[in-house]
């Protein structure tokens, strides 16, 4: 245990209206004030890969793998957040980390970037799947190019992340650790169809390579994180936005310190026995409540959708 001076993490609940709660997620001082359960040199000596780490979920982890005491790469697709990742560590933790700007689209690009951070780092010990994203619509509406940029990001670029960093564990006879974040699918997911086949692609993809790649020491997991408050939700309705807590019973949101400490246990030896898993951080949502991101259908009466 560390920071035990350090106060807990306050809860936001939407109705608490507390004006200095942030509303498209944690800002970078909130994200360098959070404690952690872990002791500070958890991850020392380890290589951790985090993709889509300019933003959100993957800036938050970031920072807690470089504070627990890893060798960091980040990934994405815009130079300028990567940057304010790479500027919140150091200026936070006064560590240098890599960042590569990587579309995980592209199949080349992911060769480099893995090629990348073995050269910088002599290796790689987690790779965190982490970019990702969809847009909320009626899967009727679908437009083939929205479709196919969906599954693209979500489904195929993880792929060839993981195929990519697999490669070279097997290679170099050392053993690896992938976790895929992914999305509580267990209800379906209306109005985004479209992430939800890509992530359910994931989640059993995973788990056939946990049994497949067992043999060179390699382990594949997934976390199906709820309603998370981060950037992304940019890409909702002001009026969606004020209903999403209220598809989990806790009628709360996650915050991405809530998964960063998920993929910093999962980094850890603590999980040396967990593969092929899906952990699911939701507040209870996969056994309650429907989200429907671009307004419930009149079809639909309220009960258990928001
Ligand atoms: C996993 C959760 C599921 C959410 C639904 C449940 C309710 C949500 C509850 C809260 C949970 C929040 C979950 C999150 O995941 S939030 C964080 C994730 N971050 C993001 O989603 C942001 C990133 N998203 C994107 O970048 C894009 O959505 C995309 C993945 C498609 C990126 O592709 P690309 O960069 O190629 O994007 P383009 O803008 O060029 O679009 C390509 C085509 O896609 C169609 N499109 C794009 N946006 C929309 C839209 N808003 N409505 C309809 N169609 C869209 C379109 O065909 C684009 O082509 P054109 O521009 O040529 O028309
Ligand atoms: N927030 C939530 O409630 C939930 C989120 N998720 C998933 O968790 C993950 C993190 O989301 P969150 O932190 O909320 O959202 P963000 O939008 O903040 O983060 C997603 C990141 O992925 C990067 N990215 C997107 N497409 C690509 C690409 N093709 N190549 C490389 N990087 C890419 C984005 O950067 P850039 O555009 O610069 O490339 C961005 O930084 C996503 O996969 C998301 O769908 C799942 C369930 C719930």
């Amino acid at each position: 245990m560390s920071n035990s001076n350090v106060p807990p993490p306050k809860i936001f609940k939407p109705e608490d209206g507390d004006p200095g709660r942030p509303k498209r997620g944690m800002d970078e001082d909130a994200i360098k004030t959070q404690p952690t359960i872990f002791r500070e040199d958890l991850l020392e000596g380890k290589t951790v890969l985090i993709s889509g780490a300019g933003s959100g979920m993957g800036k938050a982890t970031a920072y807690l793998a470089a504070k627990l005491g890893a060798n960091v790469a980040i990934c994405g697709r815009t130079m300028e957040k990567l940057d304010s990742t790479v500027e919140m560590i150091r200026d936070g933790l006064g560590k240098e980390i890599l960042s590569v700007q990587t579309n995980i689209r592209s199949p080349e690009e992911v060769e480099d970037l893995i090629g990348t951070v073995h050269d910088h780092f002599g290796g790689l010990d987690t790779l965190v799947n982490n970019a990702g994203g969809q847009f909320p619509q009626d899967a009727i509406d679908f437009s083939r190019k929205g479709w196919l940029a969906v599954i693209d990001t979500n489904l195929n670029g993880t792929w060839w992340m993981m195929q990519e960093a697999a490669k070279r564990w097997r290679a170099d006879g050392k053993p690896g650790n992938i976790v895929n974040i992914v999305a509580n699918i267990e209800r379906g997911m209306p109005q985004a169809a479209h992430t939800c086949a890509a992530r359910a692609g994931v989640i059993y993809l995973s788990k056939t390579l946990a049994t497949e790649w067992a043999q060179w020491d390699v382990r594949v997991n997934c976390i199906g994180p709820g309603v998370i408050e981060t950037e992304g939700f940019r890409m909702y309705p002001e009026e969606a936005l004020k209903r999403f807590h209220k598809a989990n019973p806790m009628k709360m949101r996650g915050n991405a310190w809530d998964v960063a400490e998920m993929i910093a246990y999962l980094a850890s030896p603590a999980a040396r026995f967990i593969n092929g898993d899906l952990i699911i951080i939701d507040g209870g949502q996969a056994q309650w409540g429907v989200i429907w991101p671009a307004g419930m259908p009149d079809y639909f009466n309220e009960s258990g959708a928001a």
